[in-house]
């Protein structure tokens, strides 16, 4: 019997006006598969994973989380339903120290409080920090510091550490290493393998090759809008892959149809 599919996208459909940003999406993804989200600039990546995250609603289609139906009106919808987002930009509190971070507005109130104005159990909140760093293997000297005192490698993290603690369902990371150098990228891709190995699927969009084909299990190639590609990467190459991304080679869909001179 096929397991069922963590999370499920069908026929999405967004318009920006005139523009026809996602032309009937499908999307899948199993437990604890990272599969990479790979496409042109303009091929419609931002604009899925707003749609995936809450952030924009599709004008046609329908996301399933485990099977059943959901409908995100806000991020903090999607946040609640076990998916997380790490965004390019992190939209970290640089002002706060990591654990009020990891904790920003779901914070452990001291027993007896019901408010987040009330008592913050900080001494829980920190416990739960150290073990969630370990456990994932983060380094990091000191635990209280500001996120404005880490690295750019440390911030990701941290971002990633707070997306593993909420996401239960699954984690989206949109350009996780575009600003990080060499050993940082090589640490946050050991947490995305980190979050497989909890059986936690990742979509994860980078423009970097080598690190999409040493951490990602499949690659889902977004063209114009739609979906061209749809690959298990021990089954293909860097080469196919950059043939999908600038259109060299089509999908079977679309050479058909320009085979029998439609328009695709
Ligand atoms: N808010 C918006 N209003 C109008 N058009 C938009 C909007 N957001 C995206 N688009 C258009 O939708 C299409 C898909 O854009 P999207 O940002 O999703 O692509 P992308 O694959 O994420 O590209 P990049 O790698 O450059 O971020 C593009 O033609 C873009 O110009």
């Amino acid at each position: 019997m096929e397991p069922i599919p963590s999370f499920e996208a069908k026929g999405i459909i967004k318009n920006f006006g005139r523009i026809q940003a996602l032309k009937g999406i499908d999307f899948t993804i199993y437990p604890g598969e990272v599969v990479g989200l790979l496409g042109d600039n303009g091929a419609g990546k931002s604009t899925l994973i707003k749609v995936f995250s809450g952030a924009l609603s599709p004008d046609e289609g329908e996301l399933l989380l485990e099977g059943k139906i959901c409908r995100f009106s806000s991020p903090q919808e999607a946040r609640d339903a076990g998916i997380e987002t790490v965004y390019q930009d992190l939209a970290l509190a640089t002002d706060l120290d990591i654990e009020s971070n990891l904790f920003l507005g779901r914070e452990i109130l001291k027993k007896g409080w019901r408010s987040r104005f009330g008592f913050l159990d900080r001494k829980a909140m920190f416990r739960e920090v150290e073990d969630l760093f370990a456990k994932l293997n983060i380094r990091v000297r000191d635990l209280n510091a500001n996120i404005s005192d880490l690295s750019g490698g440390q911030r990701q993290a941290v971002a990633v550490a707070r997306a593993v603690k909420w996401g239960n369902k699954l984690v989206i990371m949109d350009e996780p290493t575009a600003a990080l150098g060499v050993e940082q990228s090589a640490m946050v891709l050991d947490l995305v393998r980190q979050v497989r190995s909890k059986g936690i699927p990742v979509i994860f969009i980078s423009h970097t090759m080598p690190f999409v084909f040493d951490v990602c299990d499949r690659i889902v190639i977004l063209r114009l809008g739609e979906v061209v590609a749809n690959l298990k990467v021990k089954e293909t190459t860097v080469n196919e892959v950059v043939q999908y991304i600038t259109g060299s080679k089509q999908s079977d869909r679309i050479a058909r149809l320009q085979q029998s001179g439609a328009r695709p």
